[in-house]
């Protein structure tokens, strides 16, 4: 278990952390969302050791992050956001050199090198220099680089960010590999349906505080109703504002309302005897993205 226990950061006169408290559990897949200076980096590093000055603390698996530093930094591996990676050496030797900054050597060194690059699906560019690499390749070696040591906690800041579908999909599988054997993950993202389709369990956060967190599922439930969406070209709001409280987005409106299906039909009836045909008309259930929005105000792809 990760208990996080009134954590608060500032930088001066701007308070990036204020009072998180929440846990995480062992072997699940947390995700924490928020927009561009949200806080989610300054967590991690305060998590992964690589800010020490903070109120609060971190109990990982029972060790302090303030207390325990070294103890805790050994069962953690850190995936930052920026690329930490030397252009000039091969794939291989930049594991090897991380390995060795982790204290591992020899025969040990090398079969987790091999297993490492087979994980992260890079065995046949192992010798390639990775100033060659894609994008995603480099995110893909930037995570083995961190799984090495064979951490029990994976922090990852924001991994998919400006990456191909197959580096994304490769990164996913490996996450969930990860999982299965054994490790926790605590994953940021400002993509929801990523966070929706890997994690157990989501914490969201704005302006430095925690807004709403729980299992995935406890989120979905509590904040889940259906809506209606509809989509016909030159509809205004108050058409529909009879329905139900209207929300307008680029695609449409989302009209909430006690009854989305009786509503539905009611909507269907007065569009026949009044000859419109909407392009979309359907239910739709409630998204993390929604949920976020209804929170907060705020659309994440907007800051992203
Ligand atoms: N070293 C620093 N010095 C001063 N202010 C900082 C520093 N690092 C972060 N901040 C500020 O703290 C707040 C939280 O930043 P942080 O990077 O943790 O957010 P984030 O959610 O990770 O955002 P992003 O997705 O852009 O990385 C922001 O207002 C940011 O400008």
């Amino acid at each position: 278990m990760i208990n996080v226990q009134g954590i608060s950061k500032r930088y001066g006169s701007i308070k990036a952390l204020n009072d998180l408290d929440f846990s995480i559990n062992e072997r699940s897949c947390f995700g924490l969302v928020g927009p561009n200076g949200a806080g989610k980096s300054t967590f991690m590093k305060i998590l992964v050791g690589v800010i020490d000055r903070f109120d609060g603390d971190i109990q990982v698996f029972n060790q302090s992050v303030k207390k325990d530093q070294l103890a805790v930094k050994r069962c953690i591996g850190y995936v930052p956001q920026d690329i930490c990676l030397e252009e000039t050496l091969t794939a291989n030797d930049n594991l090897t050199y991380f390995g060795r900054l982790y204290g591992l050597s020899g025969e040990h060194l090398r079969n987790r090198i091999r297993v490492v690059l087979e994980q992260i699906g890079l065995s046949e560019r192992a010798h390639d220099k990775i100033s060659k690499f894609s994008g995603g390749m480099k995110r893909r070696l930037n995570i083995g680089c961190a799984i090495l040591h064979e951490p029990s906690v994976i922090v990852l800041d924001e991994p998919t960010v400006g990456i191909d579908p197959q580096s994304r999909h490769s990164i996913f599988s490996l996450i969930s590999e990860l999982k299965e054997l054994g490790s926790t993950i605590i994953y940021s993202s400002h993509y929801m349906e990523e966070v929706e389709q890997i994690c157990d369990s989501v914490g969201f956060i704005d302006k430095g505080k925690l807004v709403e967190h729980g299992t995935m599922k406890q989120v979905l439930d509590k904040h889940r109703n259906a809506a209606i969406f509809v989509a016909k070209d030159g509809m205004v709001t108050e058409e529909l504002t009879a329905y139900g409280d209207v929300m307008q987005t680029d695609a449409g409106f989302f009209i909430n309302c006690a009854d989305p299906l009786s509503t539905m039909g009611i909507m269907i009836e007065h569009f026949r005897e009044n000859g419109i045909t909407p392009e979309r008309l359907e239910l739709s259930q409630t998204r993390l993205e929604d949920i976020f929005f209804q929170l907060t105000g705020l659309r994440l792809r907007d800051n992203g």
